[in-house]
């Protein structure tokens, strides 16, 4: 079985202190999973403001180099990337999605800009026919099309729009992995579930891993296959989502599931919002009901 990607005991060190002392402190402390590449999923990373999430996220994105450890995307490791042509084959292959598409976009540029230059630049496109279908294609797969976005700014489209525009310029290079970070975070309660669920889409159409990093326990437990559990720098709890998630067994999981998971954010969060937006898939009803309620009872043990 070949290994799309392997984090392999990553720690990231900061130094800190000043004249009367200085030390290092971890802020990601030897991390390690696997994603495989015949299994598309949906992997998660869940853990509180500063636990190391975004760290995690900007290494396996080659952003800043481990202290420690390796990473290898399809079987090469990412320190040893040297060059515009091999960085531009990473980023053909690993592509990110931030928090605030409307930081990701400059306002004083049309949205479609970026399309087009992500389809030139990565999708070998040059003329403008063949440029404007890559970008339409790709927004045809966020549920979008290019007449609805061709000349608009930023402001000009909702944050849920703006988001699957962002995710549409992700898909042009045909990426095999999409790191995204606090994607819904915000995008109005409203559309959330619009925005997982498309994660979902992609994963099982377009067989695109994505490593789905939140704090938002809800739309962790609905859409990921396996997840992980930070606390300070360290992976406390891994395993199959729901397993994880129905059942925690480390004290902060459980701490983090009883103070995040309250009946009202489940209840009214996912069967609100898949009610709201009327696209909560079968389980959303039928198991997710079930689901529910495993979540928003008190810890029996
Ligand atoms: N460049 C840096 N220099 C020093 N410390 C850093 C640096 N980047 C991150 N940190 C620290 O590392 C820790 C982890 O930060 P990180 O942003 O990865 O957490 P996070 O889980 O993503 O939090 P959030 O959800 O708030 O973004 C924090 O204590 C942060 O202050």
């Amino acid at each position: 079985m070949s290994d799309l990607l392997i984090v392999d005991s990553v720690t990231k060190s900061y130094a800190f202190g000043g004249l009367f002392g200085r030390g290092t402190f971890k802020a990601v402390d030897n991390v390690s999973f696997t994603l495989e590449a015949a299994r598309p999923e949906i992997f998660t990373i869940v853990g509180e403001s500063g636990s190391g999430k975004t760290t995690l996220a900007r290494m396996i994105l080659n952003l800043i180099a481990p202290t420690s450890g390796t990473i290898r995307f399809r079987g090469t490791d990412l320190n040893a990337i040297r060059g515009s042509r091999a960085r531009m084959d990473f980023m053909r292959h690993v592509q990110p999605i931030f928090q605030n598409p409307f930081e990701v976009f400059n306002p004083l540029k049309k949205v479609d800009h970026y399309l087009f230059m992500t389809a030139r630049r990565f999708a070998g496109a040059s003329k403008t026919a063949e440029v404007e279908a890559h970008a339409d294609a790709a927004l045809q797969k966020v549920g979008l099309s290019l007449a609805e976005v061709k000349g608009r700014f930023p402001h000009e489209l909702s944050g849920g729009q703006l988001q699957r525009t962002a995710i549409a310029r992700a898909l042009i290079p045909g990426p095999s992995l999409l790191v995204a970070d606090e994607p819904v975070s915000m995008v109005d309660a409203s559309l959330r579930m619009s925005i997982v669920n498309l994660f979902r889409t992609l994963r099982d159409d377009l067989r695109v891993s994505i490593i789905y990093i939140t704090h938002d326990l809800a739309t962790a437990y609905y859409i990921s296959d396996r997840i992980i559990i930070m606390q300070k720098g360290v992976v406390v709890e891994s395993g199959p989502a729901r397993q994880v998630l129905d059942n925690p067994q480390h004290p902060y999981s459980i701490l983090l599931k009883e103070s995040v998971l309250s009946p009202e954010t489940i209840g009214e969060g996912i069967l609100g919002l898949a009610r709201h937006t009327g696209e909560g898939p079968p389980e959303a009803s039928a198991e997710g009901g079930a689901a529910t309620r495993t979540l928003a009872q008190p810890r029996s043990s």
